[in-house]
């Protein structure tokens, strides 16, 4: 073992007490290749990401981790020069094809950013406020799914005598815990997740991971991350990438422990990255 692997090694320990077991995919890529303009990010993917598991993509950077992420739900569709091949795979249907509702995916796949971007309006109206555009809810009814939404996000007990608060007053991390609970707030499918703790301090980012490992009791996850030893402590499967393409996919642990390709050695055991 590397010194990077024995590093590693603790967060197995710990959390792999289980043993991770096949699951169905639910989301997936085919011959997926995606163009900014003239240069390819992305050649010829094929991934799944097994439904209720956390599947982490890694990989230094540039290699297209957030460019697929983002791809899971269109974001890409908004701008004219960016373009997609291949499908994308929810339950089946290709949410890639242009007849397939954007309001429909953005309902089943939910994101969260980098930086919590939490709406300039009190916690409450903050769930509320997307729910609104989907659903007519009574008040009583939307006060139901608001304090789900905040107690699946963790953060219902810090937040539950100051719903009509500004947003804006929490802390980084319970800000980010408000942009999860505004996603889980749409009953999503999946939760895709870009580096979400990358703005926040150790406690807050331990607070996320938690939460995120009990998510996947609910939804199916995936998280892009710097972060090598958070996609251990997090993820069942993980994706490594490098310059475009998809080099390695598997159990979380074979790929830290035993990876099968040199270049996927290489990264996570520091040689480049
Ligand atoms: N809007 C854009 N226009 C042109 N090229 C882009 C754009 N966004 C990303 N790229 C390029 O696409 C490639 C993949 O970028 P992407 O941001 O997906 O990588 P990443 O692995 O997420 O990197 P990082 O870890 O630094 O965020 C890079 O070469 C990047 O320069």
């Amino acid at each position: 073992m590397t010194d990077v692997q024995i590093a590693l090694a603790p967060n197995f320990a710990a959390a792999k007490t289980t043993a991770v077991t096949p699951a169905p995919a639910k989301l997936s890529a085919r011959n997926l290749s995606f163009y900014y303009d003239q240069f390819k990010a992305l050649k010829d993917i094929n991934l799944d990401v097994p439904e209720k598991q956390v599947t982490a993509l890694i990989g230094p950077s540039g290699c297209g981790k957030s460019t697929l992420l983002r791809i899971f739900n269109r974001i890409y569709s908004i701008y004219p020069k960016l373009r997609a091949e291949g499908d994308v795979l929810l339950d089946g249907e290709n949410v890639l094809d242009p007849k397939y509702p954007l309001n429909k995916l953005r309902s089943k796949v939910g994101m969260v950013f980098q930086k919590p971007v939490p709406f300039p309006m009190s916690i409450y109206d903050n769930i509320a406020y997307g729910i609104g555009h989907y659903e007519k809810l009574s008040r009583a009814d939307m006060d139901v799914r608001v304090e789900a939404a905040l107690r699946q996000g963790a953060l219902w007990d810090e937040a539950k005598d100051k719903l009509k608060q500004s947003a804006l007053g929490l802390s980084g991390g319970q800000q980010q815990r408000l942009c999860i609970a505004r996603a889980i707030a749409l009953k999503p499918q999946v939760i895709l997740f870009d580096e979400p703790t990358s703005a926040l301090d150790p406690i807050a980012t331990g607070k996320i991971e938690q939460l995120i490992s009990e998510l996947k009791q609910q939804f199916t996850i995936l998280i892009v991350t710097h972060n090598m030893q958070q996609a251990a402590r997090v993820s069942d499967f993980t994706a490594f990438m490098y310059l475009g393409e998809l080099i390695e996919h598997g159990v979380t642990e074979t790929i830290f422990t035993k990876p099968g390709k040199q270049q996927t050695e290489d990264y996570i055991t520091g040689r480049f990255g």
